[in-house]
Parts: C-alpha cells; sequence; structure tokens
C-alpha cells in the first residue's frame, strides 16, 4: 500500500475528527489490501482502483463513525453494545466500524457465502475479536442489537421492514444514504420514525451523503 494513501487516509480521518492510532489507520489500510487481494475470488466490490477504493469505501465508511460513536456513548453505559450490518457485502461499513470502535461488537450479515467468510478472514488478520461474518439472510436472525445499519442495501422500507426483529430495547437504525432519500421516508410505515437525517461529508468525494436514523415507534 503506497504512503500517499496512507497519507490521504491520515489526512481524512483527522478531517472527519476521528481520534485514530497508528495502528487503526495500518489495519484501515490491511484491509483495503485484503479487500483488493481477495476481490476477484469472492466479488467483493466492482471498485478496482486503489485510489477509489479509499475514497468510495473507507472514506465513505468513516464518514459515519463519529455520529455512531456520538449516539454509542449517549447510550446507558451497560454491557458492550453490539452492531449489526446488513447486507455488508465486503465488509463496509462494518469492518470500519470494527476497527474504529473496538469496544463495539460487530456483526456483518450477508447472504452470500464466501462474503461472510472474507469477514471472518478480515476478523482473523487484522487480529479484531469484535468483528463476526454471519452468513444468512437478515430476516432469519434471532439475535438482538443495539444499532442495525447498512449502506447500498435496499430501501429504508425493506431494510427496516426485514431487520426490525433484530432491534433490541431502544436500538436505532443507521442507514447511510447516497442521496435525498424523501420518497424513501415517505413510504416507512407509521411504525417507523426518522428522527434525524444527518448530512456526511466524505473528504475527497463530491457527492451527496447522510445517514437516516430511525428507530420504531411505540
Ligand atoms: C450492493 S451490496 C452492498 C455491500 C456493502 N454494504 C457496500 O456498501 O459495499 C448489497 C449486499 O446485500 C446482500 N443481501 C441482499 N439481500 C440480503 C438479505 N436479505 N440479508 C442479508 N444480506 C443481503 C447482498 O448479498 C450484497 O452483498
Amino acid at each position: 500500500m503506497s504512503e500517499q494513501l496512507l497519507t490521504q487516509l491520515r489526512e481524512g480521518a483527522q478531517d472527519l475528527e476521528l481520534d485514530l492510532g497508528e495502528s487503526q489507520l495500518a489495519q484501515l489500510m490491511e484491509f483495503q489490501s485484503l479487500l483488493q487481494k481477495w476481490n476477484k475470488v469472492y466479488n467483493l466490490t466492482s471498485v478496482r482502483d486503489p485510489q477509489e477504493m479509499l475514497t468510495h469505501h473507507l472514506l465513505d465508511s468513516l464518514a459515519a463513525v463519529k455520529p455512531l460513536q456520538r449516539h454509542l456513548a449517549a447510550m446507558p453505559a451497560g454491557q458492550r453494545e453490539k452492531l449489526l450490518d446488513v447486507g455488508s457485502g465486503g465488509g463496509l461499513p462494518g469492518v470500519v466500524f470494527a476497527i474504529c470502535c473496538p469496544d463495539l461488537d460487530v456483526s456483518c450479515v450477508d447472504t452470500v457465502a464466501k462474503k461472510a467468510a472474507f469477514i471472518n478472514q478480515a476478523a482473523a488478520a487484522l487480529r479484531l475479536p469484535n468483528l463476526h461474518g454471519i452468513h444468512a439472510r437478515v430476516e432469519t436472525l434471532t439475535q438482538k442489537f443495539d444499532v442495525v445499519s447498512c449502506r447500498a442495501f435496499a430501501s429504508l422500507i425493506d431494510f427496516t421492514t426485514w431487520s426490525r426483529q433484530a432491534l433490541a430495547d431502544h436500538a436505532v437504525w443507521l442507514a447511510m444514504k447516497g442521496k435525498q432519500t424523501d420518497d424513501e421516508q415517505a413510504a416507512l410505515g407509521a411504525d417507523v420514525e426518522v428522527f434525524h437525517v444527518e448530512q456526511l461529508v466524505v473528504p475527497g468525494l463530491d457527492a451527496d451523503r447522510c445517514i437516516v436514523w430511525m428507530r420504531p415507534k411505540s
């Protein structure tokens, strides 16, 4: 991995006001190397160019870390919080969350077995005991999570409908979206509340990005 990409990653993390150590930056770089190395075998992403992978995948996922950390800090202190990343594919944003938030237990679920296997391989290679790959349809999961995230997965209504049973008490949905989501929000049922739409700025990427934060309405 080139020094130039590492410098860009470090500067991007600073722009995002992330407090990442050198070992976490190295893990992020190693994750990108794993994505590149295994992409041909596992078909993890259509993005092949390392520079594009850095901006469109790593920095894009990193842009959601500070908002996630803010949400976690506001949760009542207790046992280690659990996050489920739905349709995680090659681990975006799940693996990035696991690297940046070592106290968060991250599970990445995908219907494609080799993608879930890649996550477990990455967990071992990056020495991340808080990262797990699950091969399943999200609709079939019985475990409960405090935050359920997705990126480039499905419409808001499909995402919330399919993953609702995986929400613990007081849990929230964190949907990373790339454009205006007014139509998708309007299509949500009365049992889902959008409580915040948070705009994101991705260093080096001139594109609309936001997080749609949602919770079930009781
Ligand atoms: C477009 S990819 C997005 C991958 C990754 N989140 C990203 O941002 O690059 C969507 C992923 O969702 C997975 N998927 C589709 N339906 C699913 C379901 N019901 N449960 C779990 N994963 C599913 C697919 O296998 C695919 O890997």
